[in-house]
């Protein structure tokens, strides 16, 4: 597969470091994007990272209509937000049908049911990855903090060998980790990343601002109430993990914007429904927490932002 042709649908944050890496390591990689980041594209990507900066001067891209006359595609790195999950699956089809792995780097896990029953669970992946990206403009992205982890693997049968995909995506410019429970990998992320996006995005403050108001403990309630919700589906929380992201979300003096704080900043609509609201609706007991409350808060953020 190491020669296989990679691509990457959904050319944000998170999709252009990715492509862009694999670009810069040799991989054969193309852009599945709409007209207007095409055109941004046409003079160039940029990845501005302290260790692993990369400038692409022509970056292959396509948009939907093309995609039913590329030759085919070994993986797709689906790297959309999740409201755009429906569509950009739909554009990715043909590819699919052509004999692609999909591996969706979205945070939350419901993104495999949507993929699982639309293309079959033989053709995706699970996958989740850690590391702090935003688009600075719009062909630029910018990497702050430690090296980029990316995490995959096999939830059962799949039509082509996990070996041959994690040979096809090591690359210097990031770390890659084939899990061989990768659902619990996912839960784990997700259990994170719904305190830290949900504390930072309910005070619309990095989580050093939080701390430095006095509201770590929203941070770690919110990590409890996530946590408690993934044991109760056979997901317990390693302890040794939660002490790691609980002192991340209350550390002072960090600067860390997770993505949907990036959102709620520039006004953007946010993935709340995804990465809290899926959550809160798969515990068990009805009784609301504070995840419920910053789900509420967001919801009317969503609904009442200029450009809703
Ligand atoms: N940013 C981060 O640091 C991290 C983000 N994540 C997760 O990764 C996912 C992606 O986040 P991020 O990269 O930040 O999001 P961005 O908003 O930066 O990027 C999403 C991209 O998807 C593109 N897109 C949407 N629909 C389509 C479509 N039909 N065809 C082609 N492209 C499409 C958008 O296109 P257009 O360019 O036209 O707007 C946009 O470029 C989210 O689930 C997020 O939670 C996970 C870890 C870290
Ligand atoms: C917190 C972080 C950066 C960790 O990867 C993340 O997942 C996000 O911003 O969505």
């Amino acid at each position: 597969m190491s020669g296989e042709r990679i691509l990457v649908a959904g050319a944000g944050a998170i999709g252009s470091f990715f492509g862009a890496q694999l670009a810069a390591a040799g991989r054969d990689v193309t852009f599945l994007v709409r007209p207007a980041r095409r055109a941004a594209f046409a003079c160039g990507l940029s990845i501005a990272s302290a260790s692993v900066p990369v400038e692409l001067a022509q970056p292959r891209t396509i948009t939907a209509t093309d995609l039913g006359s590329e030759p085919p595609f070994g993986l797709i790195l689906l790297a959309c937000k999740a409201f755009d999950l429906d569509a950009t699956a739909s554009d990715i089809e043909p590819a699919v049908e052509a004999g692609a792995l999909v591996l969706p780097l979205l945070n939350g896990v419901r993104q495999l049911d949507v993929l699982d029953e639309r293309f079959g669970a033989d053709a995706v992946l699970g996958g989740s990855c850690f590391l702090s990206v935003h688009r600075t403009d719009e062909a630029t992205v910018r990497h702050d903090g430690q090296k980029a982890r990316l995490t995959f693997g096999a939830r059962g049968p799949v039509r082509r060998p996990v070996e041959a995909v994690e040979a096809l995506l090591t690359c210097p410019g990031f770390a890659v980790h084939r899990a061989p429970d990768v659902v619990a990998e996912m839960w784990a992320k997700w259990v994170f990343i719904a305190a830290a996006a949900g504390a930072t995005g309910l005070v619309g403050g990095t989580v050093g601002e939080l701390v430095d108001a006095d509201g770590a403990w929203i941070g770690a309630r919110l990590l409890a109430e996530a946590a408690a919700i993934a044991a109760g589906h056979g997901y317990p929380q390693d302890e040794t993990a939660l002490s790691s992201s609980r002192r991340t979300i209350t550390e002072p003096g960090s600067t860390l914007v997770p993505s949907l704080l990036a959102d709620v900043r520039s006004g953007n609509r946010t993935e709340a429904e995804h990465i809290l609201g899926d959550l809160v609706a798969r515990r068990g007991d009805p009784t609301p927490g504070l995840l419920d409350a910053v789900l509420v808060r967001l919801r009317v953020y969503d609904a009442t932002r200029p450009s809703s």
